[in-house]
Order: C-alpha cells, then sequence, then structure tokens
C-alpha cells in the first residue's frame, strides 16, 4: 500500500518534469522559428539525403518557390525541375565540408552567394545541412553603395588635398581636425565666388588666417589684403583712416590727397576684424560705402567709386545685438552673405598637437633651440579647455620653450592653467595669506594677458578697464618680478 503511494507520487512528479521540459522545448522551438523566419538571409534546412526539411520566408522570395513545393522533395529534384541551378549541398555531401557557390533560381532569374554547412551527429555522420543564401542584386547593390560613399570620400579627400597643396607655400596654416577641414573646404569655394564673408568664431580661433587664405585663394589674390581692427579705430579717426582726406582738409593734414585704407584696398580685400566693436555711427559710414562702393575723401566733394571684396570677423554674437540694437539689421544683412563658422580649438582636438607641434618648430627656430613635447606635456594640451584658442596654445608654448630646465618639455613649463592650478607655488614659505593672493593676481594678469594677447582684451575679460588691469600688472611685477607689460598693447 505504502508503495503503491510512492510509485504514483513518483510517476506524477515525472509527468511534471516531463510536462516542463515539454514546454521548455516549445519555447525554445518557438525561438528558433522566429530567428529562422526573421532573418533577412534565405535560409534551407535539409536532412542527410538532402531532402527539404524546412525554409524560410526570405527563401521563398528569393527563389519564388513556396514552402509546399519544396518541404520533403530532395534537392536534385529541383535541380532536375529547373527550379535551381545546382545543389551545393551535393558538393558538401561528397567534401564532408563547407562550400559556397553562386546559384541561380529560374523562377524569379535571381542569383545569390549559397553558402552550406554541415552539421554532424555523435557518429561523425551529416545530419543536417543548413544553407544560407545572399542575394547577389542586394550586395552588389550594397556594393555601388560603398563605391559610391567611397567615391565621395576620395573626392572630399582630393579636394582637401587640393587645398592643402594650394596653401603650401602661401600659408602656414595647420589643419588636420575635420571639423576644421570642412571649414577650409568651405572657405575654398567661398574664395572662389566675390560675396561678402562674415568669419564668426571666439577670440583666437584663426579668423585672420582664415580671411587671408580667403584672399590668397581668390581671384583677387595679387592685390592687397587690408585689414582694419574695427575695436583700435576711433570715431574722430574713422573717416581719415578709411576714406582718406584731400590737402589740407584739416589742421596738420599735409598738402596732398592722402588715400584711405579702402582705396588702398582697392582691387583687393578688405578685411574688417572685430566689427561687433564699431560704434553705431560709424556702423552708419561703413554701411554706406558697401552699399555703393563710394566714398568721399574728408575734405573732398567728389565720390571716389573702390571695387573691393568685404571679409568681416567678429566674436560677438551680431544677431543677439542686433536684437539689442546695438549692432544694425541692415548692416548685419549685408555683412552675412556667406557666413562661416570657425569652431573653437576644444572642438577640433585632432588639431592641438600638430598646431603645438608647429609653434614648437618656430620657437626652436627662433630661439635655436632643439625642444620637445614630453607624451604628458601632450595629454595636458590635450585637455585643456583653450578658451583662448590657437593664440594661447601658441603663446603657451613659447612660454614653455623659454622656461623649460630641458629640452624635453614637461608639463610644470606650461603656463599654469594648462597644467593645472598651482597658482601660488612660486611665493616664499614664510609668504602671508595677502602675498599669496598678490602672487596669485599677478600669475592671472599675465595668464589672461597671454590668452588675449592684448591688454585690451584681457582687461575686458577680466571686467577691468585697459589702465587699471595694466597698473595692477606693473604694480605686482615691480613687487614679485616677472615679465614686463611694457611695450604690449
Ligand atoms: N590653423 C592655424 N595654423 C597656424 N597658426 C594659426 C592657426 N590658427 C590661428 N593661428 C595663429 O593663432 C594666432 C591667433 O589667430 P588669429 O589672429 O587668426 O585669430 P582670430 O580669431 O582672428 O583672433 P581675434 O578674435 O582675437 O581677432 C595667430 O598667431 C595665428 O597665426
Amino acid at each position: 500500500m505504502e508503495q503503491k503511494q510512492v510509485r504514483s507520487q513518483f510517476s506524477h512528479e515525472t509527468m511534471e518534469e516531463l510536462r516542463k521540459r515539454v514546454l521548455d522545448l516549445e519555447e525554445q522551438n518557438r525561438v528558433l522559428d522566429a530567428f529562422i523566419e526573421n532573418s533577412t538571409d534565405a535560409i534551407q534546412i535539409s536532412d542527410r539525403n538532402l531532402v527539404t526539411l524546412r525554409i524560410n520566408r526570405a527563401y521563398e522570395v528569393l527563389t519564388g518557390i513556396r514552402r509546399e513545393e519544396l518541404v520533403g522533395v530532395p534537392v536534385e529534384q529541383l535541380v532536375k525541375n529547373h527550379l535551381i541551378s545546382e545543389s551545393c549541398g551535393a558538393i558538401v555531401a561528397k567534401t564532408k565540408k563547407p562550400h559556397t557557390i553562386v546559384q541561380t533560381f529560374y523562377r524569379t532569374g535571381r542569383s545569390a552567394h549559397v553558402s552550406c554547412t554541415p552539421v554532424f551527429d555523435s557518429c561523425g555522420e551529416i545530419e543536417f545541412y543548413i544553407c544560407n543564401d545572399r542575394d547577389l542584386d542586394e550586395i552588389s547593390s550594397l556594393q555601388q553603395e560603398l563605391d559610391k560613399i567611397r567615391g565621395l570620400n576620395d573626392q572630399y579627400l582630393q579636394e582637401l588635398e587640393s587645398i592643402k597643396a594650394r596653401m603650401g607655400g602661401q600659408s602656414k596654416l595647420i589643419v588636420a581636425d575635420k571639423e576644421m577641414l570642412k571649414v577650409l573646404a568651405l572657405a575654398a569655394r567661398i574664395a572662389k565666388v566675390d560675396s561678402t564673408a562674415l568669419l564668426l568664431g571666439e577670440t583666437g580661433v584663426g579668423k585672420d588666417e582664415i580671411a587671408r587664405f580667403i584672399h590668397q585663394n581668390s581671384g583677387r589674390s595679387n592685390r592687397r589684403f587690408v585689414p582694419i581692427n574695427c575695436a583700435a579705430i576711433t570715431e574722430s579717426l574713422f573717416e581719415s583712416e578709411l576714406f582718406g582726406h584731400e590737402g589740407h582738409a584739416f589742421t596738420g593734414a599735409g598738402s596732398k590727397v592722402k588715400p584711405g585704407l579702402l582705396e588702398a584696398a582697392d582691387h583687393g580685400t578688405l578685411f574688417l576684424d572685430e566689427v561687433g566693436e564699431l560704434s553705431l555711427n560709424m556702423q552708419a559710414k561703413l554701411l554706406h560705402v558697401l552699399q555703393n562702393r563710394s566714398f568721399i575723401r574728408v575734405g573732398g566733394n567728389e565720390p571716389v567709386q573702390v571695387d573691393i571684396r568685404v571679409i568681416a570677423a567678429t566674436n560677438c554674437d551680431l544677431e543677439e545685438m542686433v536684437q539689442q540694437k546695438r549692432f544694425r539689421e541692415d548692416l548685419y544683412y549685408r555683412l552675412n552673405v556667406m557666413p562661416i563658422h570657425i569652431p573653437p580649438l576644444r572642438k577640433r582636438k585632432n588639431d592641438i598637437i600638430p598646431l603645438a607641434q608647429h609653434f614648437l618648430d618656430y620657437y626652436n627656430q627662433k630661439y635655436d633651440f632643439h625642444r620637445k613635447l614630453s607624451p604628458a606635456t601632450c595629454f595636458a594640451l590635450l585637455n585643456y579647455r583653450w578658451e583662448g584658442n590657437v593664440r594661447q596654445l601658441k603663446n603657451s608654448i613659447e612660454q614653455a620653450t623659454i622656461i623649460t630646465d630641458t629640452d624635453l618639455i614637461q608639463p610644470e613649463s606650461l603656463p599654469m592653467n594648462v597644467a593645472g592650478p598651482e597658482p601660488v607655488q612660486d611665493a616664499p614659505a614664510e609668504a602671508g595669506l595677502n602675498e599669496m593672493l598678490e602672487r596669485m593676481e599677478l600669475r592671472y594678469l599675465q595668464t589672461f594677458y597671454e590668452r588675449y594677447g592684448s591688454i585690451r582684451k584681457a582687461a575686458e575679460r577680466l571686467k577691468l578697464p585697459p589702465t587699471t588691469f595694466l597698473r595692477h600688472w606693473e604694480q605686482l611685477r615691480q613687487k614679485y618680478g616677472t615679465s614686463s607689460a611694457e611695450g604690449k598693447e
């Protein structure tokens, strides 16, 4: 009685176990079915006698043969019935190795790469054949697509190579990053048309260099490139500088006509750098010139005609300035014909080391050094934010080249903000808080000057009047000693 109970309990557990395994197998089968059915490759599975067991939907589409015509039919029959050109399985059956052939399906007229792989049983005999068919039309259209992309790539590279070749000798522009190469390709195209270009980008990104590149690659390259720094030009001198003056036009003017910058740029290129710094009054005068391509010399009556190409540059947000009524909308549209956005250095990291090496070569030659950049220095350069962009990089390399003790430049020789902030490293051990703060201030003034390239810009960035910046710098320099601000603009 007890024994019977155990047996029935055992058999119930076995039944449960079997039921679970059947469910598992069904689940596995469902997954396998879904996998085979949804494969984009056509799949055909045959048994050891090369009789088709199953195919998927992609196989039906490729061959035009329906499932019911295939399943249970030996492959050789398909060849005999002129449905397929030859059997790959038949070859595998002989060699017992995977094999690939090009097979034609006569119903659809399509061809495919058919790869047949044998699956062996535990005795080493072939149990199944699995064939994967990849549509050759699809492969060839992918190939064509790839060729097209390669072609475009080659064309792009050729274009860039020719731009670089044209740059050779005339320009020392270093460009390696894809983002900057795109800028250069655009600039090369714009150079060929005579329209006004507006160069936009942070301070020190190379707007001046790109303006010169456009001029050198334009039909005006054998005439003058005349840069005007709009930030440096005063209201009172604007007209006489740009338009020139007649003899005796004002006290101190000589007896002869003095042509202005516009006339100097005739048939050439006028580069209006920092155009966002012009006062509204000067903007109105400039707009008049751009509209009429003519002006009247100070003290004169007759309009003078000029043929100039204008390139303007700014690091200001002119659109915002227009909204704030600080920049004339009509002038903005006249300048913004061909905008070129020059990315900041931190967004074109592939340029950093080639530029650093270029500046290093320059300073090595200038000072007769043989300096090299250590890997740690390269790492520091690559990981810095470069708010002053290429100009700041150039200044940092010059500084490092000069102050390093050995020929291998280590990060310690870079300006402290590039190598990492160590602002009071040079303070004596007994220095109090005041001295530390003053030394820190001195290093910041020095660094911002190096970063922005002029006292005016550095002072503006630090929200100080330039005179305060200069006075402070001189006082601290005399107290703690470092490079002089004398002669700096
Ligand atoms: N691609 C480059 N290759 C070599 N030198 C460069 C490159 N870009 C910039 N420079 C150098 O970096 C310095 C700053 O460049 P540039 O004066 O053209 O910048 P910018 O954008 O016009 O600056 P700003 O806004 O202050 O007028 C210059 O000494 C310039 O020669």
